[in-house]
């Protein structure tokens, strides 16, 4: 009966009040001394520019970065002799000699040149540093009252401190808007800011000034005769108070109250007129008045900020955030506002890091601080640009997904020829590594670089988009990218005369090996017909059968895939240990707690293997997660964060989250175990790298809402520690549907679904699955 009641007009309004009290959160990082290291900045950015501020107080630094800026330049690097080795791989793989078929994929099967590691392949690199050295009237005069902050709810920094009776104040922000770098640094006493602004970069540029304003200029390393990317910052000071001077390479303030800088930089990638741009963005942002430039930029990020509250029932932490992270690594339980500030912070990065019409977040978002960035600062195709996307749809950012589409599509053509050129076959294919030129050949090496999961991994990005958004203009836009990759996929297949399936081969499951079987002890990677193969091959056929179905089109071809689903492997193959296997084979792991999960991928993205759905295999990969063990870098953690989430273990998922956020300063390029969370909140592989702050993020509403079994699932994994009370509002599930809900003691009180369409949906509530109808948003 009670059910039944709050269905009705009255839980509505019950819900919105809950919510408002969610939407009052503050929710900031703030700190109460400069960063002594990169890990302690600040991250600014607006989907193209970014900066991280240090908040040195003498000296500040600043770092600049444009999402654009890579060096090296389009090749093509693909072997067309290759395919003619396939036979003779796939011959020897079906013999069960794979380290011979490894042997010879490494002379001939792989691509030419140096791949990843040779400069044509190129980099995504730092843009310069920004040096503002201050000059107080008593240099080692004391500061006091030093603080620094970045709020979630508007991007905008701030830092300000007491110098000999002098309180000075800066606010930093990446305009959504003006798309430029401002900063405004004011003294509460006239004519007391005086300080120099440097820019300079390691390599490859030259700092001028022309009139009173700084110049940044350079071109990057193509790889071939050294003239690559050109890329440009221009930096200008306004004034209230005191006088602007310049030197060759710097400007000079003296005796100001107010200065505002505005920092306007691009490259030529995909601009030739990249200068004009700079000059004109500049020319309009110094005119404006800043209280309308800063409004301007707040309003158009809290458009998309603003779509999602999350309250777990505690108020904002008053220690600084590096306290409150070591805090509540030691004590979780009484930390409830670390999750809610993560998950925030997560998409606070996401509509930082990337926009509609440029480029996805790479391995660092945007943010590098170094010329050779760790992994090329590139896109990794084999988890870590998938787990970028994680939780865009989930978290009301669906439109930031839409620069990854756009990264695929140009992978088209490119992955066409290397098709033809490795396989002899239809359709495209990219493999584990891609970068801003196209890339989509091997890599250097068959241990990693011939795994081609990648382009089919990337499909299942872009069909969330649809399955979230129910857009069917967008569907037929994508719709040629999803046929090609199962056509690659389905031409390539080879029956394998001892398991009756057909296969991929050569295969290999993402960076992993085994031992061989023949109890010579050599370790190999390659197979034929590796689980994630498989896993991706089910999601991705299915998926263009059902978008052929619903766009009316091409009846036969998906016919060939009804048929292709009934001949390849199952989602998952039990070993003789009960896990699930990550190779055809049941072959024993060389590392049993390798990072890298990619048999699992069919609990997530995919949905191949549910706790309702397929029970034994769950349990089979509850097993094969007990042992692979919950460490590892930070994306390989939330990623089973996410696994545990889809198996309906909350308090399980919430130890991962716990396992995540432990405080760490280590920088060193780490495969295995390590982890960690930086002062900034940024994640570490170690080093930096964003996609344990995007999976995490992702994990954490997977725990709160799923829908990706046919219904939405409200609370499918919370975890103990927050059934207290909490609320949600503005979750998206698939279908176009916007969720609020609010929750006591475990149990749902109230919920509220929208969708621009208004429909009925299908809503497990406390245990129970029922149809209600949505209300128009
Ligand atoms: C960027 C790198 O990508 C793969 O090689 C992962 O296995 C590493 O852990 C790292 O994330």
């Amino acid at each position: 009966m009670i059910t039944k009641r709050l269905t009705s007009i009255t839980s509505i309004l019950l819900l919105t009040s809950t919510l408002s009290f969610a939407q009052k959160q503050a929710l900031r990082l703030h700190y109460d001394k400069p960063a002594a290291v990169w890990e302690e900045t600040l991250p600014l950015g607006n989907g193209r520019l970014g900066m991280m501020p240090d908040g040195g107080v003498n000296d500040e630094k600043i770092v600049l970065n444009d999402i654009t800026l890579w060096s090296g330049s389009p090749q093509d690097a693909n072997n067309y002799e290759a395919y003619k080795q396939l036979p003779q791989i796939k011959e020897l793989l079906l013999a069960g000699k794979n380290v011979e078929a490894q042997a010879l994929i490494d002379k001939d099967f792989v691509c030419k040149g140096p791949g990843s590691g040779g400069a044509r392949w190129g980099c995504y690199q730092v843009l310069g540093d920004l040096d503002l050295k201050f000059d107080y009237s008593k240099p080692n005069a004391q500061v006091t009252n030093y603080q620094r902050s970045l709020s979630l709810n508007t991007a905008v920094a701030n830092c300000s401190y007491l110098v000999d009776g002098v309180t000075y104040k800066r606010e930093y922000f990446t305009s959504f808007g003006d798309d430029v770098n401002m900063i405004r640094l004011t003294a509460d006493k006239p004519g007391k800011l005086n300080f120099s602004i440097n820019i300079s970069r390691l390599e490859r540029s030259a700092t001028s000034t022309s009139g009173n304003t700084l110049l940044l200029q350079g071109r990057l390393d193509n790889g071939t005769d050294g003239n690559g990317m050109q890329y440009q910052a221009s930096v200008k000071a306004k004034l209230t108070g005191g006088t602007l001077s310049s030197t060759a390479n710097s400007l000079l303030v003296k005796n100001a109250t107010e200065v505002i800088i505005y920092i306007s930089a691009a490259t030529d990638f995909r601009k030739p007129d990249f200068k004009q741009r700079i000059q004109r963005d500049l020319d309009a942002a110094v005119k404006k008045p800043y209280a309308a430039q800063k409004q301007q930029h707040i309003t158009n990020y809290q458009k998309l900020f603003n779509r999602v509250d999350i309250n777990l029932g505690s108020p904002e932490s008053t220690e600084t955030t590096d306290q409150q992270l070591i805090s509540f690594h030691k004590e979780p339980g009484n930390h409830k506002d670390m999750p809610v500030l993560f998950f925030q912070f997560g998409r606070y990065l996401s509509i930082s890091s990337t926009r509609v019409g440029l480029l996805p977040p790479n391995l660092q978002g945007l943010w590098a601080n170094q010329v050779h960035t760790p992994w090329n600062g590139d896109y990794h195709l084999d988890v870590n640009v998938q787990m970028n996307h994680f939780p865009v749809e989930v978290s009301n950012l669906s439109e930031l997904n839409l620069p990854l589409v756009e990264l695929v599509r140009g992978l088209v053509k490119p992955g066409e020829k290397t098709a033809k050129a490795y396989y002899n076959a239809d359709g495209w294919v990219a493999h584990v590594i891609t970068n801003v030129w196209g890339w989509t050949e091997p890599g250097e090496s068959a241990s990693w670089g011939v795994t081609k999961a990648g382009s089919g991994w990337l499909c299942s990005n872009l069909w969330d988009h649809y399955a979230f958004t129910n857009d069917k203009a967008y569907l037929k836009s994508i719709y040629l990218i999803l046929k090609g990759s199962a056509q690659f996929y389905s031409s390539i297949l080879i029956k394998d005369p001892k398991s009756g399936y057909w296969v991929t081969a050569p295969s290999s499951s993402p960076e992993n090996s085994f031992v061989m079987p023949d109890g010579s002890g050599r370790h190999a990677s390659i197979c034929i017909g590796a689980t994630i193969d498989n896993q991706i091959m089910r999601e991705l056929f299915t998926n263009v059968i059902t978008a052929s179905k619903t766009l009316g089109i091409d009846k036969s071809f998906s016919d060939t895939l009804k048929l292709r689903l009934k001949q390849i492997p199952p989602a998952g193959i039990i070993s003789k240990d009960g896990r699930i296997q990550e190779w055809l084979e049941d072959y024993q792991e060389t590392d049993p707690q390798h990072r890298h999960i990619s048999h699992l991928y069919g609990i997530y993205p995919a949905s191949e293997i549910t706790p309702d759905g397929t029970p034994e295999l769950a349990e089979a990969a509850k097993k094969t997660l007990n042992v692979r063990g919950d460490d590892g870098p930070s994306w390989s953690i939330a990623y089973k964060l996410l696994f545990w989430a889809r198996l309906h273990d909350g308090n399980r998922a919430y130890k991962l989250f716990t396992e995540i956020m432990k405080p760490t300063t280590r920088t060193d390029i780490n495969y295995g175990s390590g982890g960690g969370i930086y002062p900034n909140l940024l994640s570490a592989g170690p080093p930096f790298q964003i996609d344990g702050n995007f999976g995490t993020t992702a994990g954490i509403a997977e725990m709160l809402i799923q829908s990706h079994a046919g219904y939405i699932d409200l609370l499918p994994a919370i975890p103990d520690s927050w059934k207290t009370s909490g609320s949600v509002k503005g979750l998206k599930a698939r279908g176009n549907f916007t969720v609020d809900f609010a929750w006591k003691d475990g149990k749902v009180t109230t919920y509220k679904i929208t969708s621009p369409d208004p429909r009925s949906v299908r809503v497990k509530v406390n245990g129970a699955i029922k149809n209600v109808t949505a209300q128009k948003s």
